[in-house]
């Protein structure tokens, strides 16, 4: 395959490469995905994260393994293990769904290599096409707030909730960017400080807990948040706390807007209650471990509750911006997200 570059992956020596995004920004580490195992493993330990991502990274691993000669069924039993990686992001079902009809034409490889990189390219398309309707939503001398990470890192492109943010930048129209720091793992305080950095848009990093008093002093003009998985009701699954910042929007009135590509959408998973939410290890609450070092600050053995998503309901969502456009709630409500 030809060599390929994104903020977070590379193809290089035929072999992919991912950026270790539980190091960054510390250490800024290229780590090898060859084999269905390390991918895997990269993903649970959101080395390799953000929807759409994990989507692409996935898809361009089972072109590769193609070329270096796997059987057609191997390949299929690669993709079924690959599909299973991540339960909550459905970018990556979508894209293996489409990565599984060029594994069943006859000249399967050259199919898989051109569908893979296809969906690379398509994924810019898609950043760039969500940023353009996104920013026209943001007013000049905005403030605004952000969760989790959505940017270049997450996707092949310019991000999606982030991308929107950087296209508005550049328009002249931010004021300022809260970056809500995003327990347990700290995308916000370590990802999307670090891509505003690079970006030179200027930020603010908070603790989670500190945006209601932000809203309630009125410093907050809109929330732009990304989405792992939309149901057909427009109920979005994010990360978690994205639901609580929607609750609190609502009640101090300010709009609160998903910004997602159309391969995020799932016509049909009906709610929000229908989204598998994966639950993750205790150790990511009871302390830090990695490239941090290692503290543990709760009792030893304590009880953990740890969701690495959370639903927000469609009726606190003003808008969900997508690269086909902006969906208004009415539209929503009248079925724009329903099986076609
Ligand atoms: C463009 S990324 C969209 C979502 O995947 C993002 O908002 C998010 O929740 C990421 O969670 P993560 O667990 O860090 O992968």
């Amino acid at each position: 395959m030809q060599r390929l570059q994104t903020t977070s992956l590379q193809v290089r020596d035929n072999q992919l490469w991912i950026l270790d995004q539980q190091a960054l920004p510390q250490q800024k580490n290229w780590l090898p995905a060859h084999s269905v195992a390390q991918l895997v493993e990269h993903i649970h330990a959101l080395r390799v994260r953000g929807a759409p991502l994990i989507g692409l990274s996935a898809s361009l691993l089972l072109a590769l393994l193609a070329e270096h000669g796997q059987t057609r069924d191997q390949l299929a039993e690669a993709l079924e293990i690959l599909r299973a990686a991540r339960p909550t992001a459905v970018n990556l079902m979508n894209n293996l769904d489409r990565m599984k009809l060029a594994l069943a034409q006859e000249t399967f490889v050259d199919a898989l290599v051109k569908e893979a990189l296809r969906l690379v390219e398509e994924d810019k398309q898609l950043c760039d096409d969500i940023a353009d309707a996104g920013s026209a939503l943001i007013t000049p001398g905005s403030r605004l707030l952000t969760h989790c990470n959505t940017g270049g890192l997450a996707t092949a492109g310019v991000g999606t909730a982030l991308g929107v943010i950087a296209r508005a930048h550049q328009q002249g129209k931010v004021a300022n960017v809260w970056v809500g720091e995003t327990r347990p793992l700290l995308q916000g305080g370590r990802l999307t400080a670090w891509e505003l950095g690079e970006l030179a848009i200027p930020y603010q990093l908070i603790t989670d807990s500190m945006a209601a008093s932000l809203m309630a002093s009125k410093q907050v003009d809109a929330i732009w948040v990304g989405a792992d998985r939309i149901a057909a009701n427009g109920d979005v699954a994010n990360k978690i706390g994205t639901y609580s910042l929607a609750v609190l929007a609502h009640y101090h009135g300010i709009p609160f807007y998903v910004a997602a590509p159309h391969t995020t959408l799932d016509r049909l998973c009906p709610n929000g209650a229908a989204i598998p939410i994966e639950q993750r290890a205790a150790s990511e609450v009871t302390g830090v471990a990695g490239s941090f070092g290692n503290v543990q600050w709760a009792p030893e053995n304590a009880a953990v509750y740890n969701p690495a998503f959370d639903v927000t309901p469609a009726a606190l969502i003003s808008g969900w911006v997508l690269d086909t456009g902006v969906v208004t709630p009415e539209q929503v409500k009248l079925g724009a997200f329903q099986p076609q």
